[in-house]
């Protein structure tokens, strides 16, 4: 094969290169590297589509991603979005004017006559070119001052819409496998990709504009000169968008590795896990795995810079040929009188500035058009998950939207089922029950009977599929569920440690200044811990750190109540399981609301503090209404009801002394337990039953 058709050949196969190492979309070999794993990720729709992406469609779609960025820095500031594109039109105009003015400066230059008196001639134009050029540079430098302000409060924006539909969405989006799909996919990559957006969008308008600047000068120096610009920018433009795309390509296969290479590194830096991997000897794996990734990582860069070394020889040999051809058109335009030295001049040095500006704008509507396919993605989600935030829950014009009655007299649960998102069983199926204003009622069942889904559903944070809560005669279906929920203290089983003060651990559920209450109308109702609307003060939160226990905790803190509960930070404390238990206990109680739901709320307290907690219960917690959900049974004999859940059903409820004597599943699981505390390991003798523990 001769070189010259190797070379061809060589050219064509870059042409159908479509990834790394020639694979289309996923991660590309990675089932030949030995991660099998990495083959599907979700990025593969969108790796699909930009493989498969012509020019052609590129730039069909460009005007609407340019659309979109421009109404999104718009929403962002007027003033910068404003400030931004009319100095880059005005620096685009002075480029115009500043090549147009050299011809004047060559005119002079390459006139007849002594060299001093030609220079003479030149100095007018040449101040012209100076002033062109220096107001050009302070236009560019207004521009990129106003860019630079204009990305910061986009994040802003595409952060605050995106957390703010994440903590409105119904709890049900949230367990919904594809929704979550796609908040990840808009958090990662769409999220950063807004302010990229806006910025490749300014560089397109930018290479536009310099670009139309170099061919209007050409247009009026010569038509036949335009033709050239494009011969000559061509080459690179081509090597630009080739590269970019392989990167690109090489980026999108990588996201998988990389994502495992930080859930990795997570794991061996943490020290959450640090003391697990010690234990378990597991350093020589986990580094091991790393070293997989990471060396497949090195492999896929190490072909992308090869690629890339060969497509850009490959670009600027082309481009030399082309810039041959352009001198040589050059040459015999003024061979044969067509064009004046001068403007020829001015030709090579417009046709260069076109040049860099046509790159540049290819380089920018290539990643332009990227970044609005994954803005695309964030907006998709924003969307979807605005569509999944309660109606209900908007305020509506004037008034403020209706809550439960605070002051109910009963809570009714009328056959209620519920099935998870996605789950092939329902976990309630047609639950009926009541709570009165001021007793202690008890859910008790084996694990996954659905306790907690009841009283989540009983909490408003889940919509029933059929049957329907009512708070006296309002079913929760109508009402505002912000109301509902501030109506609820719910102590839940998996709790949260927040990396907070402890002060702020008690006090954040109950926030005097919080947008929900606000605009509800609500501050100011309602009976707190003590019985009073003072109770969310400093003598609120003491009194429900006492009642929990935290008031012990906090005492051997080093700042108290100010002490900061995260050990990742200068003087942070760090709690043990059941010290953050009390802390959660408190912020329970501390809440000003009338039903108090306590979701196995001693799991990890010792035995006095149990012991505490279950009599405060007892007590109804200062006059609330309460529901108790424990396996500790012991604990729910005082109780006024007690309804028993099976497989999502109500099997038995009465109190104590009614289940006992039914012989059910509540005797058999009574028994049990008290067995454990009696001498006789036999939990089906007969005295098992009458054993009270303690
Ligand atoms: N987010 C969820 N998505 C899908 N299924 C769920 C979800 N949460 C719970 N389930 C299922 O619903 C059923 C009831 O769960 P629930 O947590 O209400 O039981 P529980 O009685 O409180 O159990 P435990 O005593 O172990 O706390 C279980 O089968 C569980 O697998």
């Amino acid at each position: 094969m001769t070189f010259g058709r190797r070379f061809l050949r060589a050219v064509l196969l870059l042409g159908k290169e479509r990834g790394p190492r020639g694979a289309g979309p996923g991660a590309p070999g990675a089932a030949d590297a030995g991660l099998p794993e990495l083959t599907v990720h979700m990025w593969t729709a969108r790796t699909g589509e930009l493989a498969e992406t012509s020019m052609r469609t590129m730039a069909r779609r460009l005007p609407s991603v340019i659309a979109r960025s421009a109404r999104l820095a718009w929403r962002a500031s007027r003033a910068d979005t404003t400030v931004t594109i009319a100095l880059n039109l005005a620096a685009g105009m002075f480029t115009a004017f500043g090549l147009l003015a050299t011809t004047g400066v060559l005119t002079a230059l390459f006139s007849g006559g002594p060299t001093p008196g030609r220079v003479r001639a030149a100095l007018p134009a040449l101040a012209l070119v100076a002033a062109a050029a220096g107001l050009r540079a302070g236009l560019q430098a207004g521009a990129g001052w106003a860019q630079s302000r204009l990305e910061p409060q986009v994040q802003r924006l595409v952060e605050l819409r995106l957390y703010e539909a994440t903590t409105a969405v119904h709890l049900a989006a949230l367990d919904d496998s594809a929704f979550l799909d796609e908040l990840r996919r808009a958090q990662t990559r769409g999220m950063a990709a807004a302010p990229r957006l806006v910025q490749y969008a300014v560089d397109v308008l930018t290479g536009a504009v310099g670009l139309v600047a170099a061919a209007g000068t050409l247009g009026l120096l010569h038509p036949l000169l335009l033709p050239l610009l494009l011969l000559t920018a061509l080459p690179e433009g081509w090597a630009s968008v080739r590269t970019a795309r392989m990167e690109y390509m090489t980026d999108l296969a990588l996201v998988a590795v990389l994502r495992r290479k930080w859930i990795l590194s997570d794991l061996m830096a943490d020290r959450r896990h640090a003391a697990e991997i010690r234990s378990f000897t597991m350093r020589g794996f986990l580094l091991g795995e790393y070293d997989r990734f990471a060396a497949y990582q090195r492999e896929v860069q190490l072909d992308l810079a090869r690629r890339q070394t060969i497509t850009r020889v490959v670009g600027a040999a082309l481009k030399g040929v082309a810039m041959g051809g352009m001198y040589t058109s050059l040459g015999l335009m003024l061979w044969a009188g067509a064009l004046p030295l001068a403007v020829a001049g001015t030709a090579v040095i417009a046709i260069r500035s076109g040049q860099t500006s046509l790159t540049n704008l290819v380089f920018a509507v290539n990643h332009c058009y990227e970044e609005g396919l994954y803005f695309g993605d964030y907006l998709g989600f924003c969307e979807a998950a605005e569509a999944r935030v309660p109606r209900r829950a908007l305020p509506s014009p004037g008034a403020p939207p209706a809550g439960p009655p605070r002051d109910f007299e009963v809570i009714t649960v009328e056959d209620v089922a519920f099935t998870y998102p996605a789950a092939e069983r329902p976990s309630l199926n047609g639950i009926s029950l009541e709570v009165r204003r001021g007793e202690v009622v008890a859910l008790v069942g084996e694990n996954g009977s659905g306790k907690t889904t009841l009283a989540k559903i009983m909490a408003g944070l889940y919509d029933p599929d059929a049957g329907e809560v009512r708070w006296d005669d309002v079913p929760l279906s109508t009402v505002d569920p912000h109301r509902v929920w501030d109506s609820v203290a719910v102590i839940a089983q998996e709790y949260t440690h927040w990396p907070m003060t402890a002060r702020q651990n008690i006090t954040m559920g109950r926030h005097p200044t919080s947008p929900t209450r606000e605009k509800a109308g609500m501050d100011g109702g309602g009976a707190g811990v003590d019985g009073t609307a003072e109770g969310g003060g400093e003598d609120g939160m003491l009194a429900a750190a006492r009642a929990s226990g935290a008031d012990e905790v906090v005492a051997g803190l080093a700042r108290g109540y100010d002490t900061l509960l995260d050990r990742r930070f200068e003087g942070g404390a760090e709690l043990s399981g059941g010290q953050w238990q009390r802390l959660a206990v408190a912020r329970g109680f501390f809440r000003d609301a009338p039903l108090l739901i306590c979701d196995e709320p001693t799991a990890a307290l010792d035995a006095r503090a149990e012991h505490h907690l279950f009599e405060r219960i007892r007590t109804h917690a200062d006059g609330r209404t309460v529901l108790l959900i424990t396996h500790r049974l012991a604990s729910v004999r005082h109780a006024d009801r007690i309804y028993v859940l099976e497989h999502g059903r109500v099997i038995e409820e009465g109190d104590h002394a009614r289940l006992m004597a039914l012989g059910g599943l509540y005797a058999e699981l009574y028994s049990l337990q008290a067995a454990a505390y009696r001498t006789s390991p036999d939990p089906a003798s007969p005295e098992a039953a009458s054993t009270e523990p303690a």
